[in-house]
């Protein structure tokens, strides 16, 4: 069975490319998209992708990927720092995922050093700019069978 990622990216980054360049690249959004769909080609995965500014759009998103998708790319902007649904959702549905940032958060604002996620997900990827889009999904392409497992001794 042909694994199956799914790629979230949350408010704002739509505008990757035009977006604060000194901070998030020159890349575009839809090139980002393109090419981590050929990387999970590449290993044999079905890819799809998702970016919304809304934070009720993306827990629908999540909720409809249950049973359906086995690794979840997920770079939730600026919800990172505050949202509890998207969380709760990504827990309720059970599927492993990496979060990712462009940028290093940790570098950056105090209050973009904490976030909703980081202490759930089966690996976090920050800093590594849009290059950190193929990393992970080559990763959940690659390590499907060890995030799957991890997930489960983590419930
Ligand atoms: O929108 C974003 C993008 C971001 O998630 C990143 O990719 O570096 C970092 C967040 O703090 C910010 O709100």
């Amino acid at each position: 069975m042909p694994k199956s990622i799914l790629l979230i990216n949350g408010p704002n980054l739509n505008l990757l490319g035009t977006r604060e360049p000194h901070i998030y690249g020159s890349t575009t959004l839809s090139d980002v998209e393109n090419n981590a769909k050929e990387t999970a080609s590449k290993h044999g995965a079905s890819f799809d992708s998702f970016q919304s500014n809304h934070e009720g759009a993306i827990v629908d998103r999540i909720q409809a990927a249950r049973g359906k998708v086995d690794g979840i790319v997920i770079n939730p902007g600026a919800y990172t720092h505050t949202s509890v649904a998207i969380r709760d959702a990504l827990l309720g549905v059970g599927i492993p995922f990496i979060e990712l940032h462009v940028s290093n958060v940790h570098a950056r604002e105090p209050w973009r050093h904490h976030s909703y996620f980081s202490d759930k997900a089966a690996g976090i990827i920050v800093g590594l700019g849009v290059y950190g889009y193929q990393v992970a999904v080559e990763h959940v392409a690659v390590n499907f069978k060890e995030l799957e497992k991890e997930s489960k001794a983590a419930l």
